[in-house]
């Protein structure tokens, strides 16, 4: 079955990538991704300056499967550090290149997002409003005025089409004052949801210790538990943003998560937690499950399906 898809005016071989901050912060981890059978990459988030993050243990798989917490604080290698890869980057390929910008203040995207405009690249940037563990940082996903001051200055600013990573919402009334926030801006052309599920924590029953050491052992959710919460996010922004797409992430352990996160309305989705644990071979699995599962549905296309979840 075809699985490719078109995000933000670029093609994708298949509509499966890294979600930002797994196998993306070094170029060896961005050359894995490059080799591996995603159809697409994303660059951990960057800061103006280079970052080594937070004490570790500072990420974790949960027992049982259930997915992950982590509190990596941002490190990354420094803005110029992706500008430059990007300036590097083969776009004959056919995997499009997206960077992702976490900036520590307004100004500081501007910094970087003029970097980028400035260098008349090809790739597409994914604005970070969404990171949940730089202590002292509340995250500008649950402020909805201070998206819009940022977004009424880095969209103009971009111009072309460009995307920003969403926090998970948990309340209907927070669904539609982000919409409406979202809705304001054209070129802002599609939202990724969900980021990790803010602050939780993961405690050892033996040991009776916090599994991460940073925020005294509080970090973000992530992996299958978080799937059905992903999913409601993605299905909320599909239904309140017309025009615009989404990119589904959360949860997404094999085909049959991906298939879901496309019928709740994504027209493309990234893999963490998985990709963590399993390595960019689980690009070529899942893209396989999905097919398989679109043949055995009778669906040729993602369009056969997409946002097309029933309600009783
Ligand atoms: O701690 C991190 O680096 C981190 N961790 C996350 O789970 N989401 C984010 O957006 C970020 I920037």
């Amino acid at each position: 079955a075809d699985i490719s898809t078109t995000l933000a005016g670029v093609k994708l071989p298949n509509l499966l990538f890294n979600a930002s901050g797994v196998c993306c912060q070094t170029e060896a981890d961005l050359k894995l991704m490059v080799e591996s059978e995603s159809g697409a990459l994303i660059t951990k988030s960057a800061t103006v300056e280079q970052r080594d993050g937070n004490p570790a243990p500072r990420y974790t798989p949960l027992p049982n499967g259930i997915g992950s917490i982590n509190s990596m604080g941002l490190p990354n290698e420094g803005y110029e550090y992706y500008l430059e890869y990007a300036k590097k980057y083969d776009y004959n390929s056919e995997k499009p290149l997206f960077i992702s910008l976490s900036g520590l203040s307004l100004d500081d995207n501007v910094k970087m997002c003029k970097a980028f405009v400035d260098a008349k690249l090809p790739c597409v940037l994914e604005i970070n409003y969404s990171c949940p563990n730089v202590p002292g940082k509340p995250q500008m996903g649950y402020d909805m005025e201070a998206m819009e001051k940022s977004l009424s200055v880095l969209a103009p600013l971009i111009k072309k089409p460009f995307g920003i990573k969403l926090p998970p919402y948990f309340d209907i009334a927070h669904f539609d004052q982000a919409a409406a926030v979202f809705n304001k801006f054209d070129n802002l052309a599609f939202v990724t949801c969900i980021n990790s599920v803010g602050n939780g924590l993961a405690i050892d029953f033996v040991t009776e210790q916090a599994l991460i050491k940073p925020k005294d052992g509080f970090g973000g959710l992530g992996g299958l538990m978080v799937l059905n919460t992903a999913l409601a996010n993605v299905n909320a922004f599909h239904r309140r943003l017309p025009g615009k797409q989404i990119v589904g992430v959360g949860g997404v352990v094999s085909g049959k998560e991906a298939f879901l996160h496309v019928l709740a309305g994504a027209s493309a989705v990234q893999i963490g937690t998985m990709l963590k644990e399993e390595g960019p071979g689980v690009f070529a699995r899942i893209a396989k499950e999905l097919s398989d599962i679109m043949v055995a549905k009778g669906y040729k296309t993602l369009e056969d399906f997409r946002g097309k979840v029933k309600t009783l």
